[in-house]
């Protein structure tokens, strides 16, 4: 497997408790490949990504992250968590995303031209200008997925983790990210692992798909040439 991978999976086991979810994940990342990430409900997607994050212990195997150990990494990687509870539902769109910037993980988040013009990039890249000074309660689900994805993508990340990305955004939503999942991956070089279920525009941007099984993982190309 290459060293230079950003993300590598050697004999990855993972559970909950005695639940045992995936095992004999094998598999390294290529720098700026798109991977879907496959499998059924309670399949572990979610347990990986967070294990990739260092917020949850592989029961076997290792996992490694630009190199090193999963919680050294964070700092490079943008995250679009499945679920997440709105602890400050009045805050607006652009507030919300502006909480992801740098600073913010090290003491209050600045608000300099810098800070301004990234939140701004991150907007647009998602459509969501028009969301900005909206209280986060009162947004849909899909413009909602939205501005989670634009505060994941603000410090432009070197390895992208999309949670079921796809839940709730429509169907030009849906292929806009697959353009800008493209688009990331082709000028910036960013590797992206993104999990879906089924048939999704998706598809059509993905280098390989990595599926769960309680009984060993499959790491496959998705387009494979005749
Ligand atoms: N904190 C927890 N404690 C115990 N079991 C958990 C915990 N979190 C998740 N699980 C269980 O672990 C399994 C995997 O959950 P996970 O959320 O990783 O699956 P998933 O593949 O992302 O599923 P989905 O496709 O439904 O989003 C599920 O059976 C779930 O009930």
């Amino acid at each position: 497997m290459s060293p230079r991978s950003p993300l590598v999976f050697s004999g990855l086991e993972l559970s909950h408790g005695e639940r045992k979810l995936c095992a004999d994940v094998n598999c390294a990342l290529p720098t700026g490949s798109v991977t879907l990430l496959q499998g059924h409900n309670g399949a572990g997607k979610t347990t990986l990504f967070r294990a990739i994050l260092g917020l949850h212990r592989s029961r076997a195997g290792e996992i490694r992250v630009f190199g090193g150990a999963p919680a050294q990494g964070r700092s490079r990687i943008g995250y679009l968590p499945q679920t997440r509870p709105l602890s400050a539902p009045q805050l607006a769109a652009r507030a919300f995303v502006t909480a992801a910037w740098r600073g913010s993980r090290f003491g209050l988040p600045s608000f300099g031209r810098a800070c301004r013009n990234a939140v701004d990039e991150a907007l647009t890249c998602v459509d969501a200008c028009a969301l900005a000074t909206r209280p986060m309660f009162q947004l849909s689900g899909g413009e909602r997925q939205r501005i989670g994805l634009a505060a994941a993508l603000l410090d432009r990340p070197r390895l992208l983790l999309l949670d079921e990305p796809l839940a709730g955004l429509d169907t030009a939503h849906q292929e806009q990210l697959a353009v800008l999942l493209r688009h990331l991956q082709r000028t910036a070089g960013v590797t992206i692992f993104v999990s879906v279920h089924g048939r999704s525009p998706l598809d059509d941007v993905a280098d390989f798909r990595l599926t769960l099984r309680p009984r060993g993982a499959s790491f496959l190309p998705v387009h494979v040439d005749s």
